[in-house]
């Protein structure tokens, strides 16, 4: 933080902001202080990439992390098994709320995560990633630990772009910043000062994450950010500078669906009627075009906390 934060004058930015986050993880752990932590991976047909992403966390097992959970998300190929030797929980969307039929989607994983571990910090980081930083849990969780105001903590970072031209060192980001920080300053400009609200690696307090609503699929984690300004205001978010970060760059047809979800949740989230009606792309082929609709998920799970037999209060160590 700034000379300007400490002395309370700061801009959100200025105040809210880890640019230089240099905590050594003996550091961390001496400010857990009875608190447990928990990370969780969602996981969908990721077996090229879950294994190294648990490696990369569990040495911190037994520290300053208590739990490492990867959730399935239906994969039909051998993520679970790669997971599992890692050294990871291995969850499926059955086993970690039984009794409620699974919906598809990342936000559906990220909220049954909740029914199944007990950390008073939850940590999320994604399973497609590429040569993962072993500091990210640390840093994530560090003005967690250090600031109480804090409820979310969102990773920012340089991102790549692996294309067929090979690499562009900053092209990452294509939803981020050609949808999601446009909408978000035209009609939030508060949050403007965020910069990855899509970022799959953050850390919220279960406080925070059981009493809100999640979206299903790819709307959640710019529902997970609206709802934490509207309940807690912009000083219960912080952001971590993690560095670099490489994932798998999904093609852009992938990317129209995705969008159309993250726009149908912001404007939900914003009281702004969504038609519902879908994205209806024209995948051009050498003779001709296929048509293909993306229909977005306007219902949301409830918070974890109001689900019957879940009291979802933190819990102390694991
Ligand atoms: O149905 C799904 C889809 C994805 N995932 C997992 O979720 C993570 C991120 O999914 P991905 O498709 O790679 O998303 P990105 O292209 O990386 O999209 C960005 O934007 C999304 C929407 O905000 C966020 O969820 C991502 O974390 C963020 O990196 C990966 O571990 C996936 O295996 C699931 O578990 N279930
Ligand atoms: O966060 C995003 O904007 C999407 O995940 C797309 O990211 P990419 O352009 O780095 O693949």
């Amino acid at each position: 933080m700034t000379i300007a934060a400490m002395a309370g004058s700061a801009t959100w930015l200025e105040s809210n902001t880890w640019d230089r986050p240099e905590w050594t993880i003996d550091e961390l752990i001496a400010h857990k202080e009875g608190r447990s932590i928990s990370v969780v991976l969602p996981a969908l047909d990721e077996e090229r990439t879950v294994g190294s992403v648990v490696a990369s966390i569990m040495p911190l097992v037994g520290g300053l992390v208590d739990e490492v959970v990867v959730v399935d998300s239906g994969s039909s190929d051998a993520t679970m098994a790669r997971a599992a030797a890692a050294g990871a929980r291995v969850e499926s969307r059955e086993s970690a709320l039984p009794g409620v039929t699974p919906l598809p989607g990342k936000g559906e994983v990220l909220w049954r995560s909740l029914a199944t571990t007990v950390g008073d910090i939850v940590v999320y980081i994604d399973s497609d990633l590429v040569d993962p930083d072993p500091m990210y849990v640390p840093r994530l969780v560090g003005p967690l630990l250090l600031t109480p105001e804090l409820q979310l903590v969102k990773g920012y970072y340089r991102r790549p772009l692996v294309g067929s031209g090979g690499v562009d060192p900053t092209g990452g980001g294509r939803v981020t910043e050609l949808v999601v920080r446009p909408l978000v300053s035209a009609l939030r400009p508060e949050l403007s000062a965020l910069i990855q609200p899509l970022a799959g690696e953050y850390a919220g307090t279960r406080e925070l994450l059981t009493s809100i609503p999640f979206a299903p699929g790819y709307g959640v984690e710019i529902g997970i950010v609206l709802d934490t300004l509207s309940r807690y205001g912009m000083d219960a978010i912080g952001q971590v500078d993690l560095g670099t970060r490489t994932h798998r760059n999904r093609p852009l047809r992938d990317l129209g669906p995705m969008s159309r979800q993250i726009v149908a949740t912001l404007m939900s989230r914003l009281g702004i009627e969504d038609s519902g009606s879908p994205l209806i792309q024209f995948l051009m082929e050498d003779d001709g075009h296929s048509v293909r609709r993306a229909y977005p998920v306007l219902d949301d799970r409830p918070p974890m906390r109001t689900v019957p037999g879940r009291t979802m209060v933190g819990v102390g160590a694991v």
